[in-house]
Formats: structure tokens, C-alpha cells, sequence
């Protein structure tokens, strides 16, 4: 059906936010018909352009704000905090907090159709800044000098940030110090569209309670000139610095990663501690990015378990183990499964690390290899889930149903994917008996949640 739009592509008009969308741009309506505006907040009134019309919804421009929503900071107009990937730095941290926790909900009502779910108010920061203990940064080329930084929305063009608001500073000195000393060292930026040039990024990964630093360089080459001198310096100028790993990626490809990895200098792995669990991190392993709201989740997780000591526990998506130790304190025996090798070799050592002789960790995929442990007569008491973004896999979701454990944690970095993996589990004969958003990314528009659901 051809329906007249409310709104023509140049059109100057006046409206009222009503919402914000996941990216945190504002969202506005003329007749029904949705615009997204960036900059908006709920409540505000303003002039606003249509630069853009598809047949659904249209994109504007903030031209001129009538009123402020009680919400809105001021923020510094430096490239730093547009490009920063802080999408709510213009919102004070009570009003993200407010977003955050109004968005779980929605989106378990609206995609989830749960009605009657217990939602906790959102646990937050005290200090809602330099909270990030891993960045992996692009590096360019600029006036002969390298730069490293954020690219510009829609563009090639890499902007130098000396300072990521949400990066401890550990990491922020680390980017930069690696950066400056290549350059220094005449070692050329990677060239996405020549597919020319070295150095492609700059990872740095901190352990917040031990003080240890991992910087990875990944590069385009197999060789890199200089590479005595520049380990050399990175060890000299980064006192913290205790691995310095290499990572070859060759193809072109957005994906940061390539397929080879070596050690240029010190230790395999740096250390860390969440709690009193200690734990070994290797360069290509996931390790949750806020140590601080990462105690707090994991403490949730295990809350929510409620372990006596007799339960066997299944912990799917382990990564190197964190949540599987955390729960085999209080378990009889715990399962990790996990689909990166390093990652569970990782899992291996940290259990031995903290002397505890009841976690088993496999490799490969949960939807592969909990039903094949199902089918040969293994089913858990209770069962943790902490998938990537799109969630658990249906073949898994199905195995739970049909092993039937009396409890499910299930830890997740989108609500829209929970919601739908919830709204499986509780037609299979499960109840989300309550769900605790936990604020692991403050200024940005990414909310952690637990939830527990209980047989019926
Ligand atoms: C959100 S992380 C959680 C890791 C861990 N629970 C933690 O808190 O550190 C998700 C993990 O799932 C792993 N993963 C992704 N797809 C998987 C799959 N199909 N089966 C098993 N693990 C998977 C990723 O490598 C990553 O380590």
C-alpha cells in the first residue's frame, strides 16, 4: 500500500520527544510515523530537519532545542566525546540510569510478553567514568604521524584520542604511548582501501587489581620493522606492561582479530582478581570489560543460583571461566562450555590457579555440546547461560526445556535477545521469577541484565 508520508525530506518542523532509540537518538512522532533525531531527549521540545525519509521511519537534525529535558549535561564539543562511543554522555548518569532500566522493561513486555516479572531498579557506578579495562583502537594516518583513535560515523577517517572518557587510564596511556613509539619508529598505519601498511590496531588489556598491562599489536604483516627496539620501548616507557603479544591479520576484513598469534615479549597472560577468584587472561579471550560491575553481576549470578554445595551446575558460554569459579565455591561440581580453544585453556588454568578440582571446562558449541552430554545422561541441577549479543542458540533453549534444571541464570548483554530467549524458556515450562539489570556500560546505550527462572 502507498501511504503519504507526514513529513517531505528538507522540511523544518516542530516536535516533542517521546522516547530514545537503541542508540540512544531521540525519537519523535508526526502522525505515528516515527523520526530519529540524534541529540533528543524525552520530554524536549525543538525545531527539527528531515534530512532522510524511507517508507517507516525518517532521520532529522537538532536545529534548535525550545526546551531542555531536566536530564540533559553539557558536554566538551571536542571530536573526543562526538566519536567516543559514549552515546548518553549527554545525559546525566541518574537520567541513563532511569533510560536503562526503562528500555528492560519495555522490551520485556514488548518482545518478551512478560507481564508480571519482578524488575530490580538498575544497579549503577558511584563513579560512572574511566571504567573500561580493554580498548582495542584503529590506527591511521595523519600529517605523517600516526593517530589512534575512533573513526568518524560513515567515514575512513580515524580521529586521535588521547583521552577515552570511559577507558581507565591505564589503557588510555598504553594506546597512546604504542602509538607514538611506532611512529617514532617509522612503522607505517594500516590502509584499508590499499590494503597497504602494517600496523592495523592497538589493543591494551589492564588488570585492575594486579596492575598488569597486555598490549597486542596487530598488524597486516607477519614482519614488523624495528621489532626488537619496539618491544624494548614499549617494555621501557610502560613500566605495567607484563605480555606483548603479536596478531597477524593479513585479510580485508573489518574483523580485528587474524587467525595468528605469538608472543613477542613476557608472559602469555596477564592476571586479574574478581573477588578472591584469581584469574589468568590471554589476549584472544573475552574477560568482562568493567571490573567493578563485574563483581556485582557475578555476585547476582550466584545469588540467583542459591547453591547449597550438593548441585551440579552447567555454566554455557564460560569464556575463560569466571562465572563457573565464582559458582564452584558453593557448587558439588560445575560444566563450563565455551567455542574459543584459548579461552578454556585459560578456564583450565585458572582452576587450578585457585586450587579448585570441581570445574570441567569443553571446548566448542553450547547447542552442540549440551545436548550431546543430555543425550548421554548428564543433566545439571542448575544452569548458567552468558551468550554473545544474539543470544542462546534455539537448539540449546530446546535442550534446557527437555533436561528441565531446577533453575536457569541467564546473564545477558541484550535485553532484546533475552526477552525472546525468556519468552522460549517460559513456553517450555519455565517462570522468570525476577530480573536485575546491572549497569556494566555507563554513558553508552548497552545494558547488562540477570534473570532467574525457576521449572514449574
Ligand atoms: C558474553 S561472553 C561471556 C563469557 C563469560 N561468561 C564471562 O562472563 O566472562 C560470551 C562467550 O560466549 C562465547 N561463545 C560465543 N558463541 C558460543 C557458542 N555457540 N557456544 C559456546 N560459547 C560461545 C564467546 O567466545 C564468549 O566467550
Amino acid at each position: 500500500m502507498n501511504r503519504t508520508l507526514p513529513v517531505t525530506k528538507n522540511d523544518y518542523i516542530d516536535v516533542v520527544f517521546e522516547d530514545l532509540t537503541h542508540d540512544g537518538a531521540g525519537v519523535a512522532k508526526i502522525d505515528g510515523y516515527p523520526l530519529f533525531i540524534p541529540n533528543g531527549l524525552p520530554g524536549e521540545k525543538a525545531k527539527v530537519k528531515v534530512i532522510k525519509v524511507n517508507k517507516s521511519y525518517g532521520i532529522g537534525k537538532l536545529i534548535e532545542l525550545y526546551e531542555k529535558s531536566p536530564y540533559r549535561v553539557e558536554i566538551a564539543k571536542s571530536d573526543a566525546h562526538k566519536y567516543g562511543g559514549c552515546q548518553l554522555e549527554h545525559i546525566s548518569y541518574e537520567g541513563q540510569l532511569k533510560y536503562k532500566e526503562n528500555q528492560v522493561r519495555q522490551v520485556l513486555t514488548r518482545i518478551g510478553k512478560l507481564e508480571d516479572v519482578k524488575i530490580h531498579p538498575i544497579l549503577g557506578m558511584d563513579n560512572p567514568w574511566h571504567y573500561r579495562n580493554k580498548a582495542q583502537v584503529p590506527v591511521g594516518e595523519k600529517d605523517g604521524k600516526l593517530v589512534a583513535g575512533f573513526f568518524k560515523p560513515r567515514s575512513h577517517e580515524i580521529v586521535d584520542t588521547n583521552e577515552s572518557l570511559i577507558q581507565l587510564p591505564e589503557v588510555n596511556e598504553a594506546v597512546q604511548m604504542v602509538k607514538d613509539i611506532c611512529s617514532e619508529l617509522g612503522i607505517s598505519a594500516y590502509h584499508e582501501e590499499s590494503h597497504k601498511g602494517v600496523i592495523r590496531h592497538i589493543m591494551a588489556r589492564y588488570g585492575k587489581q594486579t596492575g598488569e598491562l597486555m598490549v597486542v599489536l596487530i598488524t597486516r604483516t607477519t614482519d614488523i620493522s624495528h621489532k626488537n627496539k619496539l618491544v624494548e620501548e614499549i617494555v621501557a616507557r610502560l613500566p605495567k606492561v607484563k605480555s606483548i603479544v603479536h596478531n597477524v591479520n593479513s585479510k580485508r576484513t573489518n574483523v580485528i582479530l587474524g587467525e595468528k598469534t605469538n608472543l613477542l615479549w613476557g608472559n602469555e597472560v596477564i592476571y586479574d582478581y574478581i573477588g578472591n577468584v584469581k584469574f589468568a587472561i590471554s589476549a584472544l579471550s573475552f574477560y568482562q570489560v568493567n571490573p567493578v560491575q563485574t563483581k556485582v553481576l557475578y555476585d547476582k549470578a550466584l545469588e540467583y543460583a542459591n547453591l547449597s554445595g550438593e548441585e551440579t551446575v552447567i555454566d554455557a558460554y564460560c569464556g575463560i571461566g569466571t562465572i563457573s569459579l565464582f559458582l564452584a565455591q558453593k557448587a558439588r561440581k560445575v560444566f563450563g562450555v565455551e567455542v574459543v580453544p584459548e579461552a578454556i585453556e585459560d578456564a583450565k588454568r585458572n582452576a587450578a590457579l585457585n586450587g579448585m578440582t570441581n570445574a570441567d571446562f569443553a571446548v566448542g558449541e553450547a547447542e552442540v555440546v549440551i545436548p550431546k552430554w543430555y543425550k548421554e545422561g548428564n543433566a545439571a541441577d542448575v544452569l548458567v547461560v552468558d551468550p554473545p549479543r544474539k543470544g542462546c542458540d534455539e537448539a540449546l533453549l530446546q535442550t534446557i526445556i527437555e533436561m528441565k534444571p531446577k533453575k536457569v541464570v541467564y546473564v545477558s548483554c541484550n535485553p532484546a535477545t533475552l526477552a525472546r530467549d525468556l519468552r522460549i524458556l517460559e513456553d517450555g515450562g519455565y517462570k522468570t521469577l525476577e530480573v536485575q539489570p546491572v549497569d556494566m556500560f555507563p554513558q553508552t546505550t548497552h545494558v547488562e541484565c540477570c534473570a532467574l527462572l525457576k521449572k514449574i
